[in-house]
């Protein structure tokens, strides 16, 4: 079995509920109340420019070439993405864009520290595995909304950016990085690998239930 057949079947309950979590069920129906979607859109945008230079990062410490430009790239459209929120969405749905206002709460805090530690401490392999969810649930979830999703559902536009062939030529790509360096790798990485795979697909559940319950700092 590939690594990445395990790592999903590892986290297959997982996945079950962040399809029903009411983030994803309201976005699917259009229903999700603006201020929510508001909270989402600031943390992922702060999220979206660190998660980019984490993947530029991994890029750097790849020895091989090929995948060094993949993961440039990678951590490149991260920052596109991160700029057409700004552009595009924050005035679409008029989110704050004040400092005060999109200060990064401690859940997306948590999952920036996750990556850029894993990133800088634990073997690049492992580093890879972190970064997988990120595309591979992504676009799980997008293709799951697009196939369920009401007429006129406002929120659209955001919802096909991750359920676009481009996005998911990215995520297969990612997925074959990580078989390949499974592969080449002991059994101890591969642990390592699955483990932080299922870390940061729980951080991708606690991130939307986060933006669900506007979770803050306390004052
Ligand atoms: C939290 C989070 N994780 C993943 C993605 C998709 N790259 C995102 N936009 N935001």
């Amino acid at each position: 079995m590939r690594w990445s057949n395990q790592a999903w079947t590892n986290i297959a309950p997982l996945y079950d509920h962040i399809i029903a979590m009411p983030f994803i069920q309201e976005l699917k129906a259009g229903t999700l109340p603006l201020k929510k979607f508001q909270f989402y859109m600031q943390q992922d945008a702060r999220y979206l420019e660190h998660f980019g230079r984490v993947l530029a990062y991994i890029g750097s410490k790849s020895t091989e070439n090929d995948q060094a430009i993949q993961f440039f790239d990678f951590g490149k459209n991260a920052l596109i993405v991160e700029k057409a929120l700004h552009e595009t969405y924050f005035k679409q749905f008029k989110v704050v864009d004040a400092h005060e206002d999109s200060a990064i709460q401690p859940i997306c805090h948590h999952y920036i520290h996750f990556l850029k530690s894993t990133a800088a401490f634990e073997p690049i392999e492992v580093a890879v595995a972190a970064v997988l969810p990120c595309f591979w649930i992504y676009k799980e979830v997008g293709d799951y909304i697009v196939a369920k999703a009401q007429p006129n559902n406002p929120y659209q536009a955001w919802i096909d950016t991750y359920s676009g062939e481009d996005f998911a030529e990215g995520v297969k790509k990612a997925i074959a990085f990580a078989d390949k360096m499974a592969e080449n790798s002991t059994e101890d990485i591969r642990i390592q690998m699955w483990q932080a795979f299922e870390k940061a697909s729980q951080l991708e559940y606690q991130f939307w239930d986060a933006a669900y319950h506007t979770i803050r700092w306390k004052e």
